[in-house]
């Protein structure tokens, strides 16, 4: 894997090995309320990550599990790899390369900020925290921070798959199964509803932009185009279609093994939308789009998820 990411990748292989011999009720651990893949995360590195300094120009993007962070955290890395190239005359930086520390904050070592402090912005961290676990300095520097949201019940979906493909996360016998898990905050990374809910009280802040998944697969180049837009990044039309060319599922896809290993196969399923349509049961649409309109329906996040033409059959 030559000139690829290959830390990304070993760090994921070195989960995997690890929670295949584990017992299932071992993989995840709870902290502040909130369960985490054991694997992967641990109660050392939430507390070192305090130490994080974060700069008014890094570049977060927030969202749920299966949201498509890394289809934005690819576009994200693009643009800054275009911007560098042409205010500091840098060799393309544009994200094949191998990254200096997992995108993910929450995953590492306790190390891992001590040594992010010292990396040259602008720097790119995806999180799937909720607001309130991230290090306070995020929102005290005014980072920018892109909340990426998709419809519950293609997270949900996606969310299926990837538990059984992957064993640091605890699988299920049957959809059924893990429709209730879903339903009843068992998630690592805590609850879908509420996740969106948090973040809500963030929605109309000047410092976050949400997109929605389903919006970037039907307008992408005008997505990308507000996303650069946001964080102050000026492409041109020609660089935006190459942005939008390398981020497209089929690209992502292909270049999978060099930027993801193994994972990437597991990763990159299905790329698209209304994939619920083959696992809901009537009785879990009712139970699902009752929740919804329970809990995030009159919320501007839940406006935004165009619930009613994503969501309904
Ligand atoms: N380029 C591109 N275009 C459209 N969709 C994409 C793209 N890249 C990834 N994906 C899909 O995003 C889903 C994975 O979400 P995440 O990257 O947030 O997963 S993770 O939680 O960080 O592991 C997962 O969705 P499903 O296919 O529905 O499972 C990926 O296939």
């Amino acid at each position: 894997m030559e000139k690829s990411r290959k830390k990304f990748a070993d760090i994921i292989d070195q989960a995997m090995v690890a929670a295949n011999t584990m017992d299932r009720d071992e993989l995840l651990f709870s902290y502040k309320g909130i369960l985490y893949p054991a694997t992967f995360c641990s109660p050392e590195v939430f507390r070192a990550m305090e130490s994080l300094e974060a700069r008014s120009d890094d570049i977060i993007l927030a969202g749920y599990p299966k949201s498509g962070t890394n289809w934005v955290g690819q576009i994200l890395n693009d643009l800054v790899g275009i911007f560098e190239k042409k205010t500091q005359n840098k060799e393309s930086s544009m994200n094949d390369e191998e990254l200096e520390e997992f995108p993910y904050l929450e995953i590492g070592d306790t190390g891992k900020f001590e040594r992010m402090n010292k990396l040259p912005s602008r720097r790119v961290i995806f999180t799937h925290l909720l607001p309130e676990n991230l290090p306070r300095s995020i929102f005290k520097s005014k980072a920018k921070i892109l909340l990426l949201i998709r419809n519950p019940k293609d997270v949900a979906t996606s969310f299926y798959h990837f538990s059984n493909a992957m064993s640091p996360l605890p699988s299920y016998e049957t959809w059924d199964d893990f429709f209730v898990a879903f339903m009843t905050k068992k998630m690592p990374w805590g609850c879908y509803f509420e996740y969106i809910s948090k973040w809500n009280k963030y929605a109309d802040d000047e410092n976050v932009m949400t997109i929605t998944y389903e919006e970037l697969k039907e307008h992408p180049v005008l997505g990308v185009k507000n996303i650069a837009a946001f964080f102050g990044f000026s492409p041109t039309e020609k660089e935006l279609q190459i942005v939008v060319e390398r981020s497209s599922f089929q690209s992502m896809k292909k270049n999978s093994q060099k930027t993801h290993g193994a994972f990437g196969n597991l990763l990159f399923r299905k790329g698209g939308v209304s994939d619920w349509k083959n696992h809901f049961s009537e009785d879990q649409n009712e139970k699902m789009d009752k929740a919804f309109e329970e809990h995030i329906g009159r919320t501007k996040l839940g406006r935004k998820l165009k619930y009613e033409v994503y969501c309904k059959a």
